[in-house]
């Protein structure tokens, strides 16, 4: 599965964005008064060294509706089945985890079949413009799906009670809690232990990058049709957060993207596996349950199989510690520049893909193949140097060969490596969550405060959980180089004693 984080596309000619899997689909919601409101807010926070970071920051994003609130829930289902939408087993509520979901009005069974979603409610990339020049002119230049469904929800949303999509787009989130939605000083102080901040860079510097690209090759040349006004950096931040919130690839539709209102009110929860899928013989987007509900109970589906951080990065959320089977923490290794086969080693990273600096997933279960090879390459001495090749290619998730290599010559410092490597992680997550009590902001309104206090304790909580795997990682290691090392020490001891005896 392609992550968006790690795909790059500086230009127009960027297809990345449309080849993100989303492995669940969620999408908008409840309708009604698409009334003009705007956000506004500045910031002045300290950064983690104490220094003091001045950021104004004025947003405006004139849709939505705070998550908080159901202040457009009722209009959103009344217009949903005025638009087709069948009789619901469910309806939309507040619900503990997640603010908004879907909550079970009866008994469901198990292996049920829910929502039936008609296509014509759903927004696809083929999904008609009420603007329908501005539509023609981005599929003229071929704009890959991704920038032009966030091209169509602005364009759509700017056009308030004239759009078809009024209703769910007034009771989509005003402000999507992904990690696109922090400020960089927000990054940089909250999540300066975590890898998912460099994720959350490269997500930033590709939205930026698309958007700078359609504007320089076809907003500006279309003032009329696409006004800076409407469409700028800010608007493009919103529904990039929507789609990464809510957009959902349909398995049956060949992978067709899409947002699927009501259906996209659902939470995850990584306790179930169901997914949004189009259903052929009821023509209509839907999910099986894989678990019983009782009236009351909120219903989920699985965004798919994700660590918290990922989580973080597109949902905006983290779930409780110890509750994601999937969890995984990055772990940043590098060749050391001071290595006398430096310009070796590197040269045969790069001819596989790599480079001096890589990240391996560490789960609490143990660590990728690759991870080893890695270590491998990094600790072997100089004549070693006919298995560079060999080693670099076990490192790169792209290859597929034998990815178990070992070589027992290098492999306590191997490890060694590897721990030296958790444990500098480690000390990082320490000095950020015991630092995290000190981390004051000034801030200019209550709910601006309330935004910052949300936002430290979902570091916290992503930062807890990371270091939770580490420590794992760093207790297996030590209890391996342990056993290594008292073995060779009983094996020299032996030794030792043969040579006493024959002397
Ligand atoms: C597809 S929407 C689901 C509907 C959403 N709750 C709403 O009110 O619009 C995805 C968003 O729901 C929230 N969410 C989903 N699952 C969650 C969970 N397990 N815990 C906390 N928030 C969750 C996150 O804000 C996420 O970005």
């Amino acid at each position: 599965m392609a992550d968006a984080s790690r795909s790059s596309y500086p230009s127009l000619l960027l297809p990345n964005l449309s080849q993100i899997s989303i492995p669940f689909l969620i999408n908008s919601y409840p309708p009604i008064v698409c009334k003009k409101s705007q956000i506004r807010f500045s910031v002045s926070a300290k950064s983690n060294d104490g220094l003091k970071v001045a950021e104004t920051t004025t947003k405006t994003i004139p849709w939505g509706c705070e998550t908080d609130s159901l202040e457009n829930a009722s209009a959103l289902q009344q217009w949903l089945s005025e638009s087709g939408l069948p009789p619901q087993k469910m309806e939309i509520d507040k619900v503990d985890v997640g603010e908004r979901g879907l909550v079970a009005l009866k008994n469901i069974r198990k292996g049920e079949k829910l929502l039936f979603v008609p296509p014509p409610l759903v927004i696809s990339p083929d999904s008609e413009w009420t603007r329908r020049e501005a539509g023609e002119v981005l599929r003229r230049n071929f704009v890959p799906d991704w920038p032009l469904l966030a091209t169509y929800l602005i364009s759509e949303a700017s056009l308030m009670k004239s759009s078809r999509w009024s209703n769910y787009i007034s009771a989509l989130p005003r402000q999507p809690y992904s990690l696109l939605c922090w400020t960089r000083s927000e990054l940089d102080m909250y999540l300066v232990a975590s890898q998912i901040r460099e994720r959350a860079i490269e997500r930033i510097t590709d939205v930026t990058g698309t958007y700078n690209d359609l504007r320089l090759r076809i907003f500006s040349k279309y003032p009329h049709l696409f006004p800076e006004e409407v469409f700028n950096m800010e608007t493009f931040k919103w529904s990039f957060g929507i789609l990464f919130s809510r957009l959902v690839r349909l398995p049956s539709m060949e992978g067709k993207v899409a947002l699927v209102p009501w259906a996209d009110m659902l939470n995850h929860s990584s306790e179930v596996e169901t997914f949004l899928d189009y259903d052929k013989s009821s023509q209509g987007i839907v999910f099986t349950t894989d678990r019983s509900y009782q009236p009351g109970e909120q219903v989920f589906i699985s965004y798919g199989k994700k660590s918290n951080g990922e989580l973080l990065l597109s949902y905006g959320f983290v779930p409780e510690e110890g509750t994601n089977p999937n969890d995984s923490v990055d772990l940043p290794m590098s060749l050391n520049k001071s290595d006398k086969c430096y310009k070796e080693k590197l040269q045969a990273l790069r001819k596989h893909g790599l480079s001096t600096a890589q990240r391996f997933p560490l789960q609490i279960t143990g660590w990728p193949l690759e991870l080893m090879a890695y270590a491998y390459l990094v600790v072997s001495p100089p004549n070693m140097s006919q298995h560079f090749e060999e080693m670099a290619a076990a490192a790169s998730s792209k290859t597929t060969i034998k990815k178990d290599i070992k070589f027992p010559e290098i492999e306590e410092q191997a490890l060694q490596f590897t721990l030296d490597c958790c444990e500098s992680s480690i000390s990082k997550y320490n000095k950020f969550l015991e630092g995290s009590g000190s981390l004051d902001v000034v801030v200019t309104s209550p709910k601006q405060a309330n935004r910052k206090l949300l936002l430290k304790q979902l570091a916290i909580d992503l930062c807890t959980s990371e270091r939770r795997i580490l420590f794992r990682a760093q207790y297996i290691l030590r209890r391996r180089l342990r056993d290594m090392r008292t073995g060779e020490l009983r094996a020299l001891r032996i030794l030792d004693g043969f040579k006493k005896l024959f002397k």
